[in-house]
């Protein structure tokens, strides 16, 4: 069976993208991430007050598996914990009978105040599962066998609803030709680097090697591309209180992209302009990677696009135009 399911944002900045899911007998609204890989969920095994807002799953004790325990934690200090149950995920269609639920007991506060995620479905590899004393197949892991071709493609949208696509392309989502490139999932994620930038119509030759990750909001990229693209936007300015580059709401923000596979895969200016900030500013969706050690390439980089994600025998990450 193949399936396709919305990925729709959960605010007016697409600051993340919630999609449909039955996890037993409930329906969650969980936030797709290619960048892990543990299926979590909040859960009743929680303090009543922390699922206030939440959808939830329903816990059977039958279909506990005893004495597993799970444990994550995101590069930006979130994370969640819990026990482990086996139990039915349909995901548009695309039925796991026995998939790895990760019901958490705990959740951090990032989690519990953003009332519209009831959790996460990761897609990254299973070696990054953190779940004790056996590592789980991630959901795409699991009904991989069922699927007509090994893989899912990611349509995220500005400011609109898009989807995520198992087992096949959708031909409606893209126009022109995909271009692949060999995906490095040596460290776990869907890693690929590209072999220049450009800032509006200038290109610069520079290796940024990343991963891509849809449940990153924005474009972390080296320090020195980041300056070189604010530089060509008036009055923009590193603002620490808000923890990144901001601008005047009214600048003209240039195109950027990243040459990946010999194509310039590009991120309209529009796309830059993430949200306001609290101070009359713009924030950037352009940020710097620093302390990270390699680029990440979100929403902001991916909402323009229609990416596949193949696991063949040689994994491969798939780019075409929306
Ligand atoms: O924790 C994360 C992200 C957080 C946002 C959601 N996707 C996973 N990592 C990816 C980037 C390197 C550090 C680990």
């Amino acid at each position: 069976t193949n399936g396709s399911a919305p990925a729709v944002p959960s605010d007016q900045y697409d600051s993340l993208y919630l999609s449909p899911v039955t996890v037993g007998s409930s329906t969650l609204h969980l936030d797709f991430d290619t960048g892990s890989s543990d299926l979590w969920v909040f859960s009743s095994l929680q303090a009543q007050s922390s699922l206030v807002g939440h959808d939830y799953y329903m816990v059977d004790p039958a279909k506990e598996k005893q004495g597993y325990t799970w444990k994550i934690s995101y590069g930006d200090g979130s994370g969640a914990s819990g026990k482990v149950y086996a139990d039915k995920v349909v995901v548009g269609g695309v039925t796991a009978t026995a998939q790895a639920v990760e019901a958490a007991t705990a959740v951090s506060a990032q989690f519990t105040q953003d009332v519209d995620t009831d959790g996460l479905l990761g897609l990254a590899m299973s070696t990054l599962n953190t779940v004790k004393p056996q590592q789980q197949k991630t959901f795409f892991d699991t009904v991989l066998k069922q699927l007509a071709q090994p893989l899912f493609a990611v349509d995220l949208k500005y400011h609109a609803a898009g989807s995520y696509d198992f087992g096949f392309i959708d031909k409606s989502k893209y126009t022109g030709a995909i271009n692949y490139v060999n995906a490095d999932t040596s460290k776990g994620w869907w890693g690929v680097s590209a072999t220049a930038y450009s800032i509006g119509n200038a290109s610069t030759s520079a290796t940024v090697s990343g991963i891509l990750d849809t449940g990153t909001t924005l474009l972390y990229v080296d320090t020195p591309i980041v300056k070189a693209y604010y530089a060509k936007v008036k009055g923009s300015k590193m603002d620490n209180t808000q923890g990144g580059y901001v601008f005047p709401c009214s600048a003209t923000l240039p195109d950027f992209s990243l040459t990946i596979g010999g194509v310039k895969q590009i991120v309209p200016g529009k796309h830059i302009n993430y949200s306001p900030t609290s101070a009359g500013n713009c924030f950037g969706g352009i940020q710097t990677n620093d302390g990270i050690g390699f680029s990440i390439l979100g929403d902001i980089f991916l909402k323009s696009k229609y990416v596949i994600h193949e696991m063949g025998s040689t994994p491969r990450i798939g780019f075409a135009q929306q």
